[in-house]
């Protein structure tokens, strides 16, 4: 029985992929679970699964195998309890709405009066601090703004958890360091939810309060890491903490160690 305040519980996920070449076993077994309010970080080799593992959760992909449960109730397809940040912010959102237009879209689908609509957007817009250009288009803003709108648009709609997928490899160092302050400072002010998936270690150390790090490919969780920082962090102090250059060391060579196959056997594929 999942405990009140478990969000997402995930047992024994297997993923096959079938294809006129042969299967292709991308999960063989990830069981985690994850409270409400709670950042986790999801971490692993290059093609480990992270984005099949993201699309299962989301109800985007069906599974071969095993249960993925939002507040307990089996997620059989796409949730409005979860929005989902991809990396490619360019493809996700509309050039032919305006910022607002785009913040806006998912929540016609919602039963909103026009007023409460309206000032979804306008906060999540003050959010993500792009009130000002708010009736500009996406081509005119930068990449780093794009994926600002992106970021609004999913905190606007409201979710109970915000699912990333890589969503800073796409933009400059210094871009992605204010991003990640932003999901920082949205998860501590708003206590939103979050799931972040990246292939940088540093940053899921730097943003995470757990980092579960996956296997070489068919994926098994290889550990499930607290990140005991403290929760106030800063580009400059946290990244400069002696704790956070043994995380990432350790994280880092967990990752070596799973790309070398010296981690042990997964568990066997039910
Ligand atoms: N539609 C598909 N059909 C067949 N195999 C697939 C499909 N999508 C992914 N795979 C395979 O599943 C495995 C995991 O892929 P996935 O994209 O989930 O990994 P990833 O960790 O997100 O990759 P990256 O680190 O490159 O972002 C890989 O071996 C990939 O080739």
């Amino acid at each position: 029985m999942p405990d009140r305040s478990t969000l997402l519980r995930v047992e024994h996920l297997r993923k096959v992929y079938g294809s006129s070449t042969g299967d292709v076993e991308a999960i063989r077994d990830i069981s985690f679970s994850m409270d409400a309010g709670q950042l986790v970080c999801i971490v692993g080799p290059s093609g480990c699964g992270k984005t099949t593992l993201l699309k299962c959760l989301a109800g985007l992909l069906r599974p071969t195998g095993g249960v993925v449960e939002m507040d307990g109730s089996p997620v059989t397809g796409p949730s409005p309890a979860m929005a989902v940040v991809f990396q490619e912010y360019g493809r996700s959102l509309f050039p032919w709405l305006t910022v607002r237009g785009n913040v806006e879209l998912p929540l016609r689908h919602q039963k909103l009066t026009r007023a409460e609509r309206h000032t979804l957007v306008a906060d999540a817009l003050a959010a993500v601090g792009l009130a000002p250009v708010a009736g500009s288009h996406p081509w005119q803003l930068s990449g780093g703004m794009q994926q600002r709108v992106a970021i609004a648009r999913a905190i606007a709609y409201q979710p109970e958890v915000l699912i990333m997928d890589e969503p800073f490899a796409a933009v400059d160092a210094q871009t992605r360091a204010d991003l990640e302050d932003l999901v920082r400072e949205l998860h501590v002010s708003r206590g939103i939810s979050v799931l972040f998936v990246t292939h940088d270690i540093d940053e899921s150390v730097y943003l995470g309060q757990r980092v579960l790090v996956l296997s070489q490919s068919p994926t098994w969780v290889q550990e499930d890491l607290a990140i005991d920082l403290p929760p106030a962090r800063d580009q400059i102090t946290t990244r400069a903490l002696p704790r956070f250059t043994e995380l990432r060391t350790h994280v880092y060579d967990q990752i070596q160690r799973a790309k070398r196959g010296q981690v042990g056997s997964p568990p066997a594929a039910p």
